[in-house]
């Protein structure tokens, strides 16, 4: 059984539709308690751990940044360390914002990092306290993850574009929307993958492709969804936030697809199956 971490987010979510998987909410693992959560993790014995659990809202992460590293840090580390004392896999979420997005040449994952932000530096922090504990493991970085479910970009969008004819939308931001369900089944087939050949160990990134930006994103939400609102292309300087973000969110994701063969997903299938889930949910 492959226990993935995070139930009620959009990625585990996904994850829950696979079989022999088993998803644990904050009821069982609150990460705010990283010792009862490898506790946990001892009692339950999975064959594998994938984490999808993280503290996600970017701008609030500011003013709890304490709050950021102990569920996006010391608890990775405290699980992973869990996993490799059992000798099992686990399978570290991670982000884009782990990078400074300077330049526009796609991020190979051993590229230098340089979070902008509290909840970039957070997650850092728990890349090298999963590295730190010494199993095998992956890290896996993704960017603009969309599900139907859960606070994400596309929602956003819908609820917006219900409402206004014209919205400005940040157009020099680039990076590569991924849909929540490919992601969620690229971590699964890595944990797998890991059970069988531990030696696949490191840092991978996985995005939807083709690159884009937010407003270019937005665009096509607007089309695919048929919502008249035209989209304004915005410096980001034109859309302050409590938190800055990267101009250049591009992953190389070519290790993963040589590793593991998983090819980059085309974001725009994605968005159309994720439109057709939230179709029939309303
Ligand atoms: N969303 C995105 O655009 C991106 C996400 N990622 C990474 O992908 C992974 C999955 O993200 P995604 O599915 O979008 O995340 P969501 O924001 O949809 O879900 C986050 C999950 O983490 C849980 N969580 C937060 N704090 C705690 C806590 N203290 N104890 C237990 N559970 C907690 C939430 O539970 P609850 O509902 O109870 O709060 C929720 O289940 C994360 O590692 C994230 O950093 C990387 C790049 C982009
Ligand atoms: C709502 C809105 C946002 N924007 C901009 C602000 C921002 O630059 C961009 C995206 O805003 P959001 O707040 O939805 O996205 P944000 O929360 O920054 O998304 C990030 O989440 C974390 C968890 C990650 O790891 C990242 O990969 C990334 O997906 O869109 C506009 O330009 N116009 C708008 O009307």
């Amino acid at each position: 059984m492959i226990l993935v971490v995070g139930q009620s987010g959009q990625v585990a979510q996904e994850a829950g539709r696979i079989d022999s998987v088993s998803l644990a909410g904050r009821a069982t693992m609150d990460l705010n308690d990283p010792d009862g959560c490898a506790a946990h993790l001892h009692a339950v014995r999975p064959d594998a751990v994938v984490n999808a659990a993280a503290f996600t809202a970017v701008d609030r992460a500011e003013d709890a940044e304490a709050e950021a590293y102990r569920v996006n840090a010391e608890a990775p580390e405290a699980m992973a360390r869990a996993c490799a004392a059992m000798g099992i896999p686990f399978v570290q979420i991670s982000t884009d914002y782990v990078f400074d997005g300077s330049g526009d040449a796609p991020r190979q994952p051993d590229a230098a990092t340089g979070p902008l932000n509290a909840y970039g530096r957070s997650k850092l922090a728990g890349e090298e306290g999963v590295r730190a504990a010494g199993g095998p493991h992956v890290i896996l970085r993704t960017s603009w993850v969309f599900g139907p479910t859960g606070a994400n970009f596309v929602r956003s969008m819908l609820r917006l574009g219900a409402d206004r004819r014209v919205l400005g939308v940040v157009d020099d931001q680039i990076g590569g929307p991924t849909p929540a369900r490919d992601l969620a089944a690229a971590s699964v087939a890595i944990a797998r993958h890991l059970l069988l050949d531990p030696g696949t160990t490191g840092t991978y990134h996985f995005a939807g492709t083709p690159d884009v930006s937010w407003a270019g994103f937005a665009r096509e939400i607007f089309a695919q969804a048929g919502l008249e609102c035209r989209v304004d292309p915005i410096p980001t300087t034109a859309f302050p936030t409590p938190a800055k973000r990267p101009l250049n969110s591009r992953l190389d994701c070519t290790s993963t697809e040589t590793a593991f063969g998983l090819p980059r997903p085309d974001w725009r299938a994605g968005l159309r199956t994720v439109l057709a889930q939230i179709g029939e949910t309303t």
